[in-house]
C-alpha cells in the first residue's frame, strides 16, 4: 500500500510478537472470542525474547541440537502448599514442554590454576543464603514501615553479607566471596547490588519463589521454548483469531484521544482504535531515528518512567567441543582471581536430563560485560574463554582446534530488543511503573495537568515484563501483563465502546498514586 492509500483500519493493533503480544492475542480470541486485531512482529518469526536455534557441528562427536539463546528457564514452578503455579509452568505443561530442574547446588568450584575447595565455597554459599533470608526480612518490614528504598546492597550487607573479606591468593580470598555473591545475585538480576533496588529485588523474589516455588527448570525441547506462547496461539482456529504480520517494523507511532496511527518502515500506515505496544524497555529508551518516533513526544511523566528504570543484558555463550572434559555436575563456579563476574558460571548441556552426548557447555555475562563481549570479535571472546577453560581444566584439554561451534546472541546491540530484560534501580518509586504502563494520551496527577490528555482517555497501551510490579523480568511478567492489557482493551472494545475510563482502573486508575515523601511502598491494589 503506497501512503496516500486510505490506511488500513483495525480496532485494535498489537505492536510485538513476544509473550506479551501473543498472551493479549491468546486471550482476547479464547474468553472474548474476538479476533479484530493484527499483530505486528518485526523479525521473521513470533516468540520474541524466546527464541531457539540449531547449535553443533552435525559432523562433530557431539552432533546438532536445539538451544535457547533467550529466556531458558521456568522459573518458580508449583507451590505444593498452596497448589499456586506459575501461570508459565502452566503453558509449559499444557505443550508437555522437556524440562530439567537446574540444580545449582551440583557444581564444582574452580580458580584460574584449578580446583577450589568445595567445602570451602559451599561454605561461602551458605553464608550468602543466611544473608539473603535475612535481606528479605529487613525488605520486608522497611516495606510495611513505609520507609524508603536504598540499594541491594544496603540489605545485603545488613543481613551479614560482606563481599571482600577474604585474604590472600588462596581459595580463602576475596575472590571467593565475589564469585559466589555473582553467582547468587548478579546471574538472577543481571546488574550488581549497587544497581539494584532493595525492596523490588525482594518483591520479585518473593512473588516468584515464595509464590511458587524455588524451582528453576531448563527447558531442553527441540521445538523451543517459544511453543508455550506460539502453540496455544495457532491452535485456535483461524476465524477466532486475529491477523499476524511477520517483517513488519513499527517506525512511528501517532496517538489520541480518538485513536492511534501507527508507521511501518515500509512507509505503510495503519489506523486503530486502540494499540498495544509490547516492545521492550530498551527499545523505548531509544531514541530516534533507531528507535520509535511518537506524535506528540512522549510526555515528561510517561518519559521520566521510560529512562528511569534498568534494561540490562544476559547473555550466554555457548560452546561445543569434540570431547568433553568438564565433570559430570550440572554446573562449575569459576572465581576469577582478579576480575568480579569473569565467567562466573558454566553450565554442562552434556548431562543426563539435559542435551547428554552433546559436548556443550555454556557460561554466561551481565551487564557491562555483555556489552565488552558484544563489541569485541567472535574470536576474540572465544580466546577469552579458552584461556578460562585452559586455567580451570589444564591447557592440555583445552584446545582451540578442538571446538566445533561457538555462539552467542548480540541482545544489547539489537534495535528491536536493547538488551535482555529490565531490573529495579535503587529508589525508585513504584508509582512510576504504574506511569510505565499508563496509556497514552493520559495525564498524570500532581505531574503536570493538560501534559497530552485526560486521564483515562488513552488509546495507546503499554505492557510488558518491565511494566509488571510482580514479576519484572520473568516470562510470567509478560505473560501476565498481556493478559491484563487484553482485558482492559475487550473492556473498551466489546462493551464501553471506548468511554473515558473503559481501560478500567488498574490500568490508569493509580499513575502516580501514593507518590510524596514518607508515603508507604506498599500498593493498594
Ligand atoms: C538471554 C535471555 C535470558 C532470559 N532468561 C529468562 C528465563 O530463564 N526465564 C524467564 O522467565 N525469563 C527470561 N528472560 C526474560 C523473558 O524472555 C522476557 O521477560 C520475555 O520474553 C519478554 O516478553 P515481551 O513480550 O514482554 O517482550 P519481547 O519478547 O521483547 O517482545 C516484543 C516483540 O516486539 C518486537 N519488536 C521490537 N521492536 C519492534 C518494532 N519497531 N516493530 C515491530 N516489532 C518490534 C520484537 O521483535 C519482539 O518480538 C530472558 C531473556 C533473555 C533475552
Amino acid at each position: 500500500q503506497n501512503a496516500t492509500a486510505t490506511p488500513t483500519h483495525y480496532p485494535l493493533l498489537i505492536l510485538g510478537g513476544g509473550m506479551t503480544g501473543l498472551s493479549a492475542a491468546t486471550l482476547l480470541s479464547t474468553a472474548y472470542n474476538f479476533s479484530s486485531y493484527l499483530l505486528l512482529e518485526a523479525t521473521g518469526e513470533l516468540g520474541g525474547r524466546m527464541r531457539s536455534t540449531s547449535f553443533g557441528d552435525a559432523s562433530s562427536p557431539g552432533g546438532r541440537h536445539v538451544i535457547e539463546l533467550g529466556a531458558n528457564w521456568v522459573q518458580g514452578l508449583t507451590n505444593e502448599d498452596t497448589g499456586v503455579s506459575n501461570p508459565v509452568w502452566e503453558l509449559a505443561q499444557a505443550v508437555n514442554l522437556s524440562t530439567t530442574y537446574s540444580d545449582y547446588s551440583d557444581f564444582l568450584p574452580y580458580s584460574s590454576n584449578g580446583s577450589l575447595s568445595a567445602d570451602y565455597v559451599n561454605s561461602v554459599m551458605d553464608s550468602y543464603s543466611d544473608a539473603f533470608d535475612a535481606y528479605l526480612a529487613s525488605a520486608g518490614e522497611r516495606q510495611a514501615r513505609g520507609w524508603h528504598d536504598m540499594t541491594a546492597r544496603t540489605g545485603l550487607r545488613l543481613g551479614g553479607w560482606t563481599e571482600d573479606v577474604g585474604t590472600g591468593v588462596d581459595e580463602t580470598g576475596a575472590y571467593v566471596q565475589q564469585a559466589v555473591e555473582y553467582w547468587n545475585f548478579d546471574m538472577e538480576y543481571s546488574m550488581s547490588p549497587e544497581e539494584s533496588s532493595w525492596v523490588q529485588v525482594a518483591n520479585n523474589n518473593n512473588f516468584t519463589f515464595n509464590q511458587f516455588s524455588d524451582e528453576n527448570n531448563l527447558v531442553v525441547d527441540p521445538r523451543g521454548f517459544a511453543t508455550i506462547a506460539t502453540e496455544p496461539f495457532f491452535a485456535l482456529p483461524a476465524a477466532q483469531r486475529g491477523e499476524v504480520r511477520l517483517n513488519a517494523t513499527v517506525s512511528a507511532i501517532a496517538y489520541s484521544s480518538s485513536g492511534v496511527n501507527v508507521t511501518l518502515s515500509s512507509g505503510e500506515i495503519l489506523t486503530a482504535d486502540y494499540a498495544l505496544c509490547t516492545f521492550s524497555l530498551g527499545v523505548l529508551q531509544s531514541p530516534s531515528p533507531s528507535g520509535i518516533q511518537f506524535t506528540p513526544p512522549l510526555p515528561a511523566w510517561k518519559q521520566t518512567a521510560v529512562s528511569g528504570f534498568a534494561m540490562s543484558t544476559y547473555t550466554k555463550i555457548f560452546l561445543q567441543f569434540t570431547s568433553k572434559f568438564w565433570p559430570d555436575t550440572q554446573f562449575q563456579l569459576y572465581a576469577d582471581p582478579s576480575t568480579r563476574g569473569r565467567y562466573t558460571q558454566w553450565q554442562s548441556l552434556d548431562a543426563p536430563g539435559f542435551l547428554p552426548g552433546s559436548k556443550i557447555i555454556f557460561t554466561t555475562v551481565t551487564a557491562q560485560d555483555s556489552v565488552r563481549i558484544e563489541s569485541m570479535s567472535d574470536a576474540a571472546v572465544l580466546a577469552e574463554l579458552l584461556s578460562v577453560l585452559g586455567g580451570m581444566y589444564g591447557e592440555q584439554v583445552v584446545q582451540a582446534a578442538n571446538v566445533t561451534d561457538f555462539y552467542f546472541q548480540r541482545w544489547h546491540e539489537d534495535p528491536l530488543f536493547r538488551g535482555t530484560y529490565s531490573n529495579w534501580p535503587a529508589g525508585y518509586h513504584p508509582a512510576e511503573l504504574d506511569n510505565l504502563r499508563a496509556p497514552l494520551p493520559g495525564t498524570a496527577p500532581g505531574m503536570g495537568e493538560g501534559e497530552g490528555g485526560v486521564l483515562g482517555e488513552g488509546r495507546l497501551l503499554f505492557a510488558g515484563e518491565a511494566t509488571s510490579f510482580e514479576y519484572f523480568g520473568f516470562l510470567q511478567g509478560a505473560y501476565t501483563e498481556g493478559q491484563r492489557a487484553a482485558r482492559a482493551v475487550a473492556n473498551c472494545l466489546l462493551y464501553q465502546r471506548g468511554e473515558a475510563g473503559c481501560l478500567g482502573e488498574v490500568w490508569w486508575g493509580e499513575v502516580l498514586e501514593g507518590e510524596g515523601v514518607g508515603e508507604t511502598f506498599v500498593r493498594k491494589r
